[in-house]
């Protein structure tokens, strides 16, 4: 199958940064085998229009929990600790499967109509995820999430399920999934554990999904409990010797930061989910500054309260010059590439996804600019970045395929997802 995309203007986000005026994409199975002026020998099957529209890498949200889809909006306005211990573990404790599945299916649909074509997942039942990804077309990375028990044989079947969850998915789909070890956090794990972990990722040759250093009480407590914050700590018990993801890093020092650029560690900001759950602010432009990889993720859609990306490169980039008190701070480019490439190396895929180049993987979207909220067009990466709406996500490709079109959803029946996410969603809440 091969795809022509004409007369579009492309943003590349590979070497090139700057916004190419009318040209045109070739695909060819699951590649971008060519992009410029039209050639005759161009073999078309199906001719996509590109005028009005810019084509961008398909945005990669890089840490999520997307099952939690079905608690939105049931438990806010209270901090991390309280949403999680209080409200959010307790109806968690009596997930099911198959809640997990139409919680997955619902938020692959809203990921696709906003322009994400790539997702990294912690959570339960991670099975079933990987189902509803295979199904929708979408690109993933699964990582059951694992919090440590009482029971000893507990914990040995939560590492043996990702075992169990690696071998079953990670390549699968055409290469589209992808599995990593999660220790929820060193809260909610001990330092015996986490060694367990270690081990295991090291034996699957699998990277590392975990929460950091999110709230101000996780850093006191681990001082309190480790004399040491709960970057040192998880460093000196060996974690970074496996490539980390590391989900939020707000409250960071010096010396952590230090430690998280010199181990190559990569850091997604949520700073939708910092907001809400009042976590503070991250020192992503520090961060960048001293040689991190900072990609950018929306959390779970119950402290978001939804998945959407434009929504976060936007916060990214007007909190930080408000923090920073310097409006040069997080320009609209750097938020797009927190989003698209650097999305794609924090998930170790920088060599197929995350930017528009011959010989990669066809990621990519096509957002409409025929939008009165996107005229005059002065700017092509200030309007992604500053003026674009989730909504104004046209066209989505993954590996090729074409999983919306016109605004339409080509493999999901959305009826059919949302009628059954809200009955799991109800009856989870009631059990
Ligand atoms: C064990 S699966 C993942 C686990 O993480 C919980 N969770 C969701 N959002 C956050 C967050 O911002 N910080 C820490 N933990 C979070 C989720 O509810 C699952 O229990
Ligand atoms: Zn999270």
């Amino acid at each position: 199958m091969s795809i022509l995309i004409k007369n579009v203007t492309l943003l590349p986000m590979g070497a090139k940064k700057e916004p190419i005026e009318d040209t045109n994409i070739y695909i060819e199975g699951d590649k971008i085998q060519y992009i410029g002026e039209l050639k005759e020998e161009l073999k078309v099957d199906r001719v996509i229009d590109g005028k009005n529209k810019v084509a961008m890498p398909g945005l990669v949200n890089a840490h999520t929990h997307i099952s939690m889809s079905l608690l939105r909006n049931y438990a806010d306005d209270v901090p991390l600790y309280e949403w999680l211990t209080q409200k959010i573990w307790p109806v968690e404790a009596n997930l099911t499967e198959e809640d997990v599945y139409w919680g997955a299916m619902l938020s692959i649909a809203e990921m696709i109509q906003s322009g994400i074509t790539c997702f990294s997942d912690m959570y339960f039942f991670m099975e079933e995820v990987g189902k509803a990804a295979e199904e929708t077309g979408i690109r993933g990375v699964l990582s059951r999430g694992t919090i440590e028990e009482e029971s000893e044989a507990l914990n040995k079947e939560k590492l043996d399920y990702t075992k169990n969850l690696y071998k079953n998915w990670n390549g699968k789909a055409d290469g589209r999934i992808k599995v990593m070890v999660a220790p929820h956090a060193p809260y909610t794990c001990s330092p015996a554990y986490l060694e367990k972990i270690i081990d295991l990722a090291k034996e699957l040759g699998a990277g590392i999904h975990i929460h950091l250093s999110e709230t101000k009480k996780e850093v006191e407590d681990s001082f309190e409990q480790y004399k040491k914050s709960p970057i040192k700590h998880v460093y000196d018990l060996g974690l970074f010797e496996i490539p980390t993801l590391a989900a939020h890093c707000v409250h960071v020092s010096d010396e952590d930061i230090e430690i998280l650029s010199a181990n190559g560690v990569s850091v997604v900001n949520n700073p939708g989910s910092n907001l809400k759950l009042a976590s503070g602010f991250a020192p992503v432009e520090k961060m960048i500054n001293r040689g991190v990889n900072v990609a950018l993720g929306t959390d779970g859609s119950s402290s978001n309260n939804n998945l959407n990306m434009f929504e976060e490169m936007n916060l990214a980039a007007v909190i930080n010059k408000a923090v920073n008190e310097s409006a040069v701070s997080i320009p609209a480019i750097t938020a797009i590439e927190m989003a698209t490439s650097n999305g794609a190396k924090a998930l170790n895929w920088e060599d197929e996804i995350g930017s528009i180049e011959v010989g990669k993987k066809a990621d990519l979207i096509l957002v409409d600019m025929n939008k009165p909220h996107l005229y005059p067009r002065h700017n092509v990466v200030s309007a992604l970045a500053y003026s674009c709406q989730a909504s104004d996500v046209e066209t989505v490709i993954v590996d090729g395929k074409v999983l919306m079109e016109k605004y339409e959803l080509k493999t999901i029946d959305i009826e059919k997802v949302m009628y059954n996410a809200e009955k799991a969603a109800h009856s989870l809440v009631n059990r």
